[in-house]
């Protein structure tokens, strides 16, 4: 029985990997794709059937009587289509990659390794570095005293493809470019989350895909270095070992690890002198652990799937 998905926004870079992910998977079957500028042209990725983008409204999606509705739109634009299918209480699953619905309690916040499961017909998916910072947090969650500061690098696919300074070729090469230095929403959404203070510092640069992210976590006073030492490193270890796509290792984590992989890698846990700060990194990549791969997983356990069904062939 195929789950019968509509993709909203599926021009962007995130709902191209969802595309390619699509069409491995046993059970999701593409009936529609939207996109403005591609109104007409076959969505080539797609390789069960032969599919073309559509610009579709909600009147059309819920026409279609969708299982499953996959919105990978800017932020902002989920609104129209997620109250149509509510007015029509039909049983379609919504899942939404923007940061629309993070912060609404009816929906399901999607990070598996660090939330448990809740079924729901209503899923959001949590941004990329969001992603990141409550990986290198979750495992020391109830030990930390203080403010936590996170330091993120972004490939500029991050930005999305519509034009601006942050994937602007021209402004990104030979450099560096920091910004939303206070109130990213990352910030606001892991804050909100997890329930720790945390300040976040993103940054973009000019390669294509990939986070990096260091995480500096203020430790309740520990006994003794080697004894604290121990503790974290045994508690990200046994937070991980059942977690499949997440690789937890001892040297730092490099984003050329997780450049077009589902999962996120963890490691180079270092402890300050007195033990009072843990610091941590995270890589992933933006479009798969921090967008589509992510997305993916939330799908599986939303309809009752393996969790890794069509994500574990790479
Ligand atoms: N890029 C990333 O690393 C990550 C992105 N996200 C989130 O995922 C979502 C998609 O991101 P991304 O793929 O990068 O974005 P893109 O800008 O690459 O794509 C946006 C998509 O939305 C469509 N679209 C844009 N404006 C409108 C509109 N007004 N009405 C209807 N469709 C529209 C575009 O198609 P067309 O113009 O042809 O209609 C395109 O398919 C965003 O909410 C983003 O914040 C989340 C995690 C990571
Ligand atoms: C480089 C860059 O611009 N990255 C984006 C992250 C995109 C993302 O995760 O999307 P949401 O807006 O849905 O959270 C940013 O910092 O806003």
């Amino acid at each position: 029985m195929s789950i019968k998905t509509v993709l909203i926004g599926a021009r962007g870079y995130v709902g191209a990997e969802l595309i390619s992910i699509i069409s491995r998977h046993s059970k999701l079957e593409l009936i529609a794709a939207s996109s403005r500028e591609l109104d007409g042209q076959r969505v080539s990725q797609y390789s069960k059937s032969e599919l073309y983008y559509q610009n579709l409204n909600p009147q059309e999606v819920v026409a279609l009587s969708p299982d499953l509705v996959i919105l990978a739109l800017p932020n902002g634009l989920a609104k129209s289509f997620v109250d149509l299918i509510d007015d029509e209480s039909i049983s379609t699953t919504i899942i939404d990659l923007s940061a629309d619905y993070r912060f609404d309690p009816n929906w399901h916040y999607g990070l598996p390794e660090v939330y448990s499961h809740k079924v729901s017909k209503r899923i959001s998916n949590p941004g990329c570095y969001a992603t990141a910072m409550q990986l290198c947090v979750a495992p020391v969650q109830d030990l930390v005293a203080g403010r936590i500061s996170c330091f993120g690098i972004s490939g500029y696919s991050g930005a999305g493809t519509s034009p601006s300074d942050k994937n602007n070729p021209e402004l990104l090469r030979d450099n560096i470019m920091p910004y939303s230095l206070a109130n990213h929403l990352h910030e606001q959404e892991v804050t909100h989350h997890l329930g720790l203070d945390i300040k976040f510092s993103p940054h973009v640069a000019q390669y294509f895909r990939g986070i990096c992210l260091t995480a500096h976590i203020p430790l309740k006073k520990p006994t003794s270095l080697s004894e604290a030492f121990k503790a974290v490193e045994h508690r990200y270890a046994e937070h991980y070992k059942k977690n499949e796509l997440i690789q937890f290792q001892a040297k730092p984590a490099q984003i050329s690890q997780v450049v077009n992989q589902y999962g996120a890698v963890v490691g180079g846990l270092t402890l300050s002198g007195d033990g009072s700060h843990l610091a941590v990194t995270c890589t992933l990549d933006n479009l798969l652990k921090g967008a589509a791969s992510q997305a993916v997983q939330n799908i599986n356990l939303a309809f009752e799937l393996p969790q890794l069904e069509g994500l574990s062939t790479q």
